[in-house]
């Protein structure tokens, strides 16, 4: 494969048009292509496989003997991440579709405008180029350690993990409040699944989902005949659930005159059938869950103080995903490795440019929004990397246009180059996160989020972690005690004499 840095890229023209072959040929060579070709789609796939490999194919769908779609899967089996642009006289809806199914990472149409072969060519290019830069792509988390499919290591979400094992010995109420999507139903069902009632049933009910005139009918059954409609006696999913755990999401949205028959239950655990009259003893864990500020509708009296007292026994306050942007690249790790298992995705890795435009991201969609951005990037992108170009537009958008442009066909710059770039980028990206939280008001980055930040960066440069760290600390501390070598030993914990050797050793000036 070409070396980027030094060599021109190489193409592969494969139409059996010598026309076709001339005109694109002269297009490419205008740019320093070097540019190679094949007449048929028998010797342009003999040519992928004697190699080396060219950067990009341009490949013609049409063509007497073994047709391009034929070719494109030999050149697949032979390198899986070719770049292949398919090229048709035959401008339908159809060939576009199949090129694209086929993995092309784009095709164009017969007669060529020259400006865009060269724009297709170039773009190509640039996505090879990204996706060599991502070599060292390290997955932070391996999805098999996340059964319960909560993932998180930062301190808000230990703090989460830490109250769930706290309540799943008893049968305490639990309240879990946050914005939509940040997993409020994912930590209910770990509590349930770690409780004595985890061989019993876990029913959910969104309370928001289910109009007012039968969600009574919905949690507490129903006799035959009690209204409209009702043929048959039902039961209700209290009784359907007796011995497990009820999950109430959205219970802001519940109307008052229900709230009175949830607060029974609690009280008294027992129910009553909709038009019944006998009472029914039903032994039930409510776990409940909202969106909405409960304690201004107990203020504004839309829900019953006494209910939101029992419901709200111990809460868990998921935190929004923009609190926790430490996060982020451990639960895309974990959804691209579940869709990977899934087989929906070929892709294992994400460039340093995309990531650091989705730590910068708000997530007003919480988990659940990076989850479907994931699953839409990885469909989108060539190859095993989703890169920058592949993240939808209203994400890059929002984020704006820091993000520097790493690589360009005329002046790729080797890997060290775009890796500084990449740090930068995620640099910059912090700082805008920094920003924003002193902007809004929020609290800036906390020293735990400071760390991983810089555990996540300093492990993408070669010099040692510790090392540099210990630098910048001496040069920071110096300055701050103005040069006095004892206060600041003092302060970084060593003796002078140690903290004079290593001024030495670390080549520092006082
Ligand atoms: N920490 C996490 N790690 C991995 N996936 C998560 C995490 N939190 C949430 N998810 C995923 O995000 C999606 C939304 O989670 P969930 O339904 O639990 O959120 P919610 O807060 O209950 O949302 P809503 O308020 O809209 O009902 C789910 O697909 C869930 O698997």
């Amino acid at each position: 494969m070409t070396d980027l840095a030094t060599k021109p890229p190489t193409i592969l023209v494969i139409d059996d048009d010598a026309e076709v072959r001339y005109s694109l040929g002269r297009v490419l060579s205008s740019k320093k292509y070097q540019v190679i070709e094949a007449a048929s789609g028998e010797l342009g796939v003999a040519a992928v496989k004697k190699g080396p490999l060219p950067d990009l194919i341009f490949l013609d769908i049409r063509m007497s003997g073994m047709s391009g779609i034929e070719a494109l899967q030999h050149i697949r089996s032979v390198n899986p991440k070719q770049l292949v642009v398919l090229m048709t006289a035959f401008g339908t809806a159809q060939t576009a579709i199949e090129a694209m199914k086929y993995g092309a990472f784009d095709y164009i149409m017969k007669p060529f405008d020259p400006a865009k072969v060269l724009t297709i060519a170039e773009n190509a290019l640039k996505a090879h180029a990204d996706m060599r830069a991502v070599v060292n792509y390290k997955p932070t988390i391996n999805s098999d350690d996340y059964k319960e499919g909560i993932v998180g290591s930062s301190p808000v979400m230990q703090d989460v993990f830490k109250v769930i094992g706290q309540v799943t010995a008893s049968d305490v109420t639990v309240m879990i409040t946050g914005e939509s999507g940040t997993g409020k139903e994912l930590v209910a069902r770990s509590i349930w699944k770690h409780s004595h009632r985890a061989a019993k049933p876990f029913i959910a009910v969104n309370c928001a989902a289910i109009p007012d005139n039968l969600i009574e009918s919905e949690l507490f059954g129903h006799e035959k005949g009690s209204f409209t409609g009702a043929a048959n006696q039902r039961l209700g999913k209290f009784e359907l659930c007796d011995g497990g755990t009820i999950f109430l999401d959205e219970i802001g949205d519940m109307a008052l005159a229900t709230q009175t028959k949830i607060l029974r239950v609690l009280q008294q655990g027992e129910i009553q059938r909709v038009g019944g009259t006998e009472t029914i003893k039903v032994d039930v864990r409510i776990l409940a869950a909202t969106n909405k500020d409960l304690e201004e509708m107990v203020k504004a009296k839309t829900f019953r103080e006494d209910l939101y007292y029992r419901l709200n026994v111990v809460r868990i306050r998921m935190p929004a995903l923009r609190e926790r942007v430490a996060d982020v690249p451990q639960i895309l790790d974990f959804c691209l490795q579940n869709l990977l298992k899934q087989k929906k995705t070929r892709v294992s890795k994400v460039s340093p440019e995309a990531l650091a435009v989705l730590t910068r991201y708000r997530w007003p969609g919480n988990v659940r929004e990076l989850e479907n951005v994931v699953y839409r990037s990885a469909v989108i992108a060539q190859g095993d990397t989703i890169l920058l170009k592949d993240l939808p537009a209203e994400v890059r958008e929002t984020v704006g246009g820091i993000v520097p442009t790493v690589t360009t066909v005329d002046s790729a710059p080797p890997f060290e180059t775009a890796r500084v770039a990449s740090a930068e980028s995620a640099a910059l990206a912090t700082a805008q996160v920094v920003a924003e939280s002193i902007a809004s008001g929020e609290p800036a980055l906390s020293i735990p989020h400071a760390l991983d930040f810089l555990h996540r960066e300093l492990s993408l440069q070669s010099e040692p972690i510790l090392e540099r760290l210990e630098r910048e600390m001496i040069v920071r501390v110096l300055a701050a005690t103005e040069g006095n070598l004892l206060k600041a030993s003092e302060r970084l914990g060593m003796t002078r004499a140690t903290l004079r050797k290593r001024v030495d050793e670390l080549g520092l000036k006082i």
